[in-house]
């Protein structure tokens, strides 16, 4: 038996079904907005840290003084690359994509982790902060590598956004930058059933532990049709050049029936809430960092894909312009999205073992027949 009874309607991509609660985050179209545990994702962009953020996912509440003081103690006494990982990284080639590098490491720390195999919040939530301590500075060290660079240490009196920027570039950038680079880390955060935290469901549904469902969020984030349609707005950017081409490089991709990276979203019909956000983050970057050529591209693409299809950016269309003009190459843009993602796929991870049900929907088959083997 394989499929849905006669006549029941195929729901391609689930698009529409509601396959489960959470308490994590909502996204009402309607209203365009999202919320993390019922606030308001803009209000926590302007006055939260990535780390406050992290503990409202994964715990319920913001942290009050003496929470976030635990909680930034045992992040960033974890934040070093331990030889061991450095030594399964070193043997990919320097051409595998980024986020092989980073689906690699999280298979990696799975198997090293002692608690790999318990599933109690606490340690659960023990290996969510491990993750979101520790991939920083595999993304640097791999930044670093293809730069031909040394690996910077990671800074204990740095804030999680402010170390990241440390350890990738040597620095840490000036403070309007550094606020750019984590209102997108926040907004990147969580998105409810989105196709990679339903990878990560899906996985935890049959009881397998916490880093093979990470893994497997990374492996569906690295697609451009999700987050891999960050590093595709810049490829399309730099291509486009100048901001008088790009009107006709649109319509051109149009005509060719081809789909335009960082427009378009399978739950919002009227523009992405976080857009605005990023969107102001990236034009005070540009103004600061003499990016108005990217702004006018931004204008531009986004005014005729209106005008031609009626259809609105997404966050990965202001965050891929903010990342190169911090500096980022464009292959660690996704990345920085995972890390990120990692607090929202391990919160959903902890929801889905507290209420499991195994994930396994119906096919329709459209296949052969039954028949008979022929003689051989
Ligand atoms: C943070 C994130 O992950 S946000 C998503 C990032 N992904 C991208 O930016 C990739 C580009 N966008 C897309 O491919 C789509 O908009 C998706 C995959 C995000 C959502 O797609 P769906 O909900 O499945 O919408 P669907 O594919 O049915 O599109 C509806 C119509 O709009 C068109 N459309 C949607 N997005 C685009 C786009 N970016 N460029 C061109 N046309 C588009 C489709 O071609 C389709 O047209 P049709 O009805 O004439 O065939
Ligand atoms: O919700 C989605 O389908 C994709 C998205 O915007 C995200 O994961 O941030």
């Amino acid at each position: 038996m394989s499929g849905a009874p006669a006549g029941q309607e195929v729901r391609k991509g689930l698009a529409g079904v509601v396959v489960d609660t959470t308490a994590v985050s909502e996204v009402v179209p309607e209203t365009n907005s999202l919320t993390y545990r019922g606030y308001p994702v803009q209000e926590l962009a302007t006055s939260c840290r990535t780390e406050e953020v992290a503990h409202l996912l994964w715990h319920g509440e913001l942290p009050d003084a003496a929470a976030l003081a635990a909680l930034q103690e045992a992040e960033r006494a974890q934040r070093a690359l331990e030889p061991a990982v450095r030594a399964a990284l070193e043997a990919l080639p320097p051409s595998c994509h980024p986020m092989d590098v980073l689906r690699t490491a999280v298979s990696v720390l799975g198997a090293r982790d002692p608690r790999a195999e318990r599933h109690d919040p606490d340690a659960e939530l023990a290996k969510a902060l491990s993750l979101f301590a520790r991939l920083p500075a595999v993304l640097a060290w791999d930044v670093r590598r293809r730069r031909g660079q040394d690996p910077v240490e990671p800074d204990p009196a740095l804030g999680y956004a402010e170390n990241l920027l440390h350890m990738c570039f040597g620095e840490v950038p000036d403070a309007g930058s550094v606020r750019a680079f984590e209102t997108s880390l926040v907004l990147y955060a969580e998105h409810s059933f989105n196709a990679s935290t339903f990878a990560a469901r899906v996985v935890t549904s049959t009881l397998a532990d916490l880093h093979s469902a990470v893994t497997a969020a990374v492996g569906a984030l690295k697609g451009p049709l999700h987050g891999g349609a960050n590093e595709a707005v810049m490829h399309a950017m730099l291509e486009i050049g100048e901001p008088e081409r790009a009107g006709a490089w649109l319509r051109a991709e149009l005509a060719a029936g081809r789909r335009v990276m960082g427009f378009g979203h399978r739950v919002y019909r009227n523009g992405d809430s976080r857009v605005p956000t990023m969107e102001a983050a990236f034009r005070e970057v540009a103004a600061a960092r003499g990016g108005q050529r990217w702004v006018g591209i931004y204008e531009e693409l986004a005014r005729v894909m209106l005008e031609e299809k009626g259809i609105h950016p997404n966050l990965d269309f202001p965050a891929g312009p903010t990342y190169h003009l911090l500096g980022f190459d464009t292959a660690a843009f996704t990345p920085l999205f995972a890390l990120s993602r990692v607090a929202g796929w391990t919160a959903h991870v902890v929801e889905q073992r507290r209420s499991n049900a195994l994930i396994r929907p119906l096919s329709s088959y459209v296949g052969p027949p039954q028949r008979s083997v022929p003689a051989r």
